[in-house]
């Protein structure tokens, strides 16, 4: 290999994704051009690069660089350069300079040791020794890393994502497991683990190797929905994964599930393999809901009817038979499922409960799987709803940010009631049932047709099918014809039937395109003029949201962002750290229960500051601080959250985000591309979740033969789930048994 040390000059080409770059550098004799994967490159950077040279047909020779060191520069001035070209986070030019100036050659070991000297300097505070200091230590571990990694066919971008997982003792655990990889990293595979692994000496028959894979692939499959993967199926992928005998893969996973790294049960006559968390989760709710269901719950002797005819005359409705049964049936079980889809009165029967309990003293808890879900349960009832996460979270362990919940604590409180149950998962419905004391009354509400849970299982569904408990099903609509087409033609997607569209006076339309990029362009003017001009109250950023099926493509949540951010936000500020815009529309990507809030108001009896932001919850850009790299963004109207740069990536645009992600929330107006797409995308319970999410207009655009195939395919991708099967076994008797 040949080598070739120079400064950075400037940099031609830069790709974002893949890090990879064309750029000038200059040596002692001339300038040339390299290229190579360099995620942290900035001009003025001295660099010992490793590669061949090569002759481009239109460019003539280059540098093709295979590996890569860093050389931190000696001269004052290339000192200066470095530090002024932006590698180094809260340092630009200016305080470049002044640094140089006062501690010469020094700086790198003052930055490194004995940082609060920085002071000394007028304009430089605490945060921004912080910050300054953290993303020095942080850029020098990921180019350690990455010199590491790089020779094991790790990309830059992957190095950055196992540093942000391990932190400093990324090289430490990859070298004693590299497999712990594929298992903690989002993103990197078995394969990259593997190929790793094979270079440091793992033999391919190597029983920590079969027995790694083995758990991935279980892993892998759980990641998409199902507690447990099919024996059969699990072989058949560790064929193909592993590449060696089947009788090899057999004596591994024997290995494991002795071992008890795995468990292994048949369920419904099929031998299942589960990952153990999924399978004590599904163990534990099997337990806990039948206790609470048998329990004798105490006769309230209240005169129920009574209470349910003064409700109906205060609100002037009558009640359908089986709304009258699910209110009754609230009273009379431990435990109850009322599922049903828009318009069918849940939100009206909840109220009724409501009162019902009120009335006899007993205390009622509300909550939702989803901040938005919680909210609109709360401005539905007037009664305060949480999310489940903070109904039952006792406490927050700092060190890793988990939550955790106190076994012993239980919920005081008499009836417990949860609205969009369908979006409930395993592992929450477990972590539920444990807070709720025996003779609690639990009524779970929702409508079984939409998406499932993002979570493994399929809590509700198989609640409903073991048939152990009391279930009502809401089918007659009160949202008609012309006072709501969302709502009757939701149920007709439902059914299978297609939408009307286009009726007069209609809140449902569609606007039928035949290619994806002209749909672009017509969803782009919608939103910008047709739409704000048809109804003047709209605003065009908060009350309209694109909701599409996918990510990628042209119609995917990511372009749809990049134009819509273009269209609808008049600022176009570039910052150095950020590509956010004040005026914004933004959505947290994770469940975030350390990050800070203040109320920009304080509200008598509100606490004025608190924690936590939410995974779905939506919010808006209020100020970017570029003297401290933060991002302020204003949630839920009132409450304020500063982001750090670093938790910057839990933020993503929100004009347009994905059906699954919408579950759980409401908007006045939503617009939805329909386009063909994976089959097993394009199916009938996402459009229904999609159409469902408008409250006041609702326009599909695109194919009419895509909008079909969607109502018509019922095909999604099926969850393996032991839930139903365990209700019943412990009923009859029947279904799993251990092998
Ligand atoms: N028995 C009834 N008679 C007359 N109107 C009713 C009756 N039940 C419900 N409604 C009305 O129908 C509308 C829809 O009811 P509600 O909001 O309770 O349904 P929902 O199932 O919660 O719907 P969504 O999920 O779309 O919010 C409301 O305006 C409500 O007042």
């Amino acid at each position: 290999m040949e080598s070739l040390e120079g400064v950075v000059r400037d940099i031609i080409f830069q790709n974002e994704e893949n890090a990879f770059c064309i750029f000038r550098i200059e040596d002692d004799k001339d300038i040339h051009i390299a290229l190579g994967t360099f995620p942290f490159i900035s001009v003025g950077q001295t660099y010992i690069l490793k590669g061949e040279w090569v002759l481009h047909a239109t460019f003539g020779k280059q540098f093709k660089c295979e590996t890569y060191e860093e050389v931190m520069p000696n001269s004052l001035k290339g000192i200066e350069k470095y530090l002024a070209s932006g590698s180094i986070s809260g340092i630009g030019p200016i305080t470049a300079k002044k640094l140089v100036e006062k501690f010469g050659s020094e700086i790198f070991n003052i930055i490194e040791n004995d940082t609060r000297r920085l002071m000394e300097l007028d304009g430089i505070g605490e945060k921004k020794i912080k910050l300054i200091y953290d993303s020095y230590i942080k850029g020098r571990e990921v180019k350690n890393i990455m010199v590491f990694l790089q020779s094991y066919g790790v990309t830059p971008k992957q190095a950055l994502k196992i540093y942000r997982v391990f932190g400093n003792d990324a090289i430490a655990k990859v070298r004693q497991n590299p497999y712990v990889l594929s298992e903690e990293v989002p993103s990197i595979g078995f394969k990259t683990a593997d190929g790793i692994a094979r270079n440091l000496g793992i033999e391919i028959d190597s029983p920590f190797r079969i027995q790694s894979g083995i758990t991935h692939i279980v892993n892998e499959y759980c990641a998409q929905g199902s507690t447990f993967i099919p024996r059969s199926e699990l072989m058949e992928r560790g064929r193909s994964v592993l590449e060696v005998p089947e009788a090899l893969i057999e004596e591994n996973l024997m290995h494991s599930v002795m071992t008890n790294r795995l468990a292994m049960e048949k369920v419904n006559g099929m031998d299942g393999v589960f990952a153990l968390p999924y399978l004590y989760a599904e163990v534990s709710v099997t337990k806990r809901i039948l206790s609470l269901a048998l329990d004798e719950v105490d006769d309230l002797k209240l005169p129920v009817e009574d209470y349910i005819r003064d409700f109906e005359r205060d609100n002037h409705i009558s009640f359908h038979e089986k709304q009258i049964e699910a209110i009754a049936g609230a009273v009379h079980n431990g435990i109850e499922i009322i599922t049903g889809g828009p318009g069918t009165g849940k939100t009206t029967i909840i109220k009724c409960i409501l009162e019902i309990f009120d009335r006899a003293g007993k205390k009622v808890l509300m909550a939702a799987p989803t901040g938005r879900a919680a909210k609109r349960m709360s401005e539905a009832t007037g009664r305060e709803s949480k999310t489940i996460h903070r109904l039952i979270e006792l406490g927050v362990s700092t060190e890793d940010e988990e939550v955790l919940f106190d076994e012993d604590h239980t919920l005081n409180c008499d009836v417990v009631i949860i609205d969009e149950a369908s979006m409930i998962d395993v592992m929450l419905m477990n972590n539920l049932l444990k807070a709720i004391k025996p003779k609690t009354r639990l009524i779970l509400v929702g409508d079984v047709d939409q998406l499932p849970s993002v979570g493994s299982g399929r809590v509700l569904e198989d609640l409903i099918e073991s048939t152990a408990f009391k279930v009502v099903k809401l089918q007659f609509i009160y949202r008609q014809g012309k006072e709501s087409y969302i709502t009757t033609n939701a149920h007709r997607i439902n059914t299978g039937e297609m939408p009307q569209l286009n009726a007069k006076d209609s809140d449902f339309f569609f606007i039928s395109e035949a290619r994806p990029e002209e749909s672009l362009d017509t969803l782009v003017e919608l939103i910008t003029k047709r739409l704000p001009n048809f109804n003047k109250k709209w605003d065009r950023v908060k009350d309209f949201q694109v909701l599409t099926p996918m990510r990628k493509g042209e119609l995917g949540v990511h372009n749809l962002n990049r134009v819509l951010q273009k269209s609808l936000n008049p600022n176009n500020r570039s910052y150095d750290f950020t590509d956010f815009q004040i005026g914004d529309k933004v959505m947290q990507t994770k469940n975030n229960y350390m990050i800070k809030w203040k109320k920009v108001k304080r509200v008598f009896g509100e606490p004025p500051e608190g924690q936590g932001i939410f995974n779905g919850d939506i919010g808006y850009v209020t100020g970017i601080n570029t003297e401290d790299n933060t991002v302020s963004v204003l949630f839920d109207e009132d409450k304020i959250v500063e982001f750090e740069s670093q938790d910057l990536d839990e933020l993503e645009l929100a004009y347009a985000v994905t059906i699954h992600k919408s579950q759980g929330s409401e908007f006045k107006v939503v617009i939805i591309p329909v386009f063909m797409g994976p089959p097993l995308l394009m199916s009938r319970n996402l459009i229904y979740t999609g159409v469902t999410r408008a409250r006041e207009l609702l326009v599909l655009v695109g194919s009419k033969k895509a909008l079909s195939y969607m109502i018509r395919n019922t095909r999604t991708y099926e969850r393996h789930t032991s839930l139903k099967y365990r209700i019943l076994n412990v009923l009859d008797n029947v279904s799993v048994e251990e092998t």
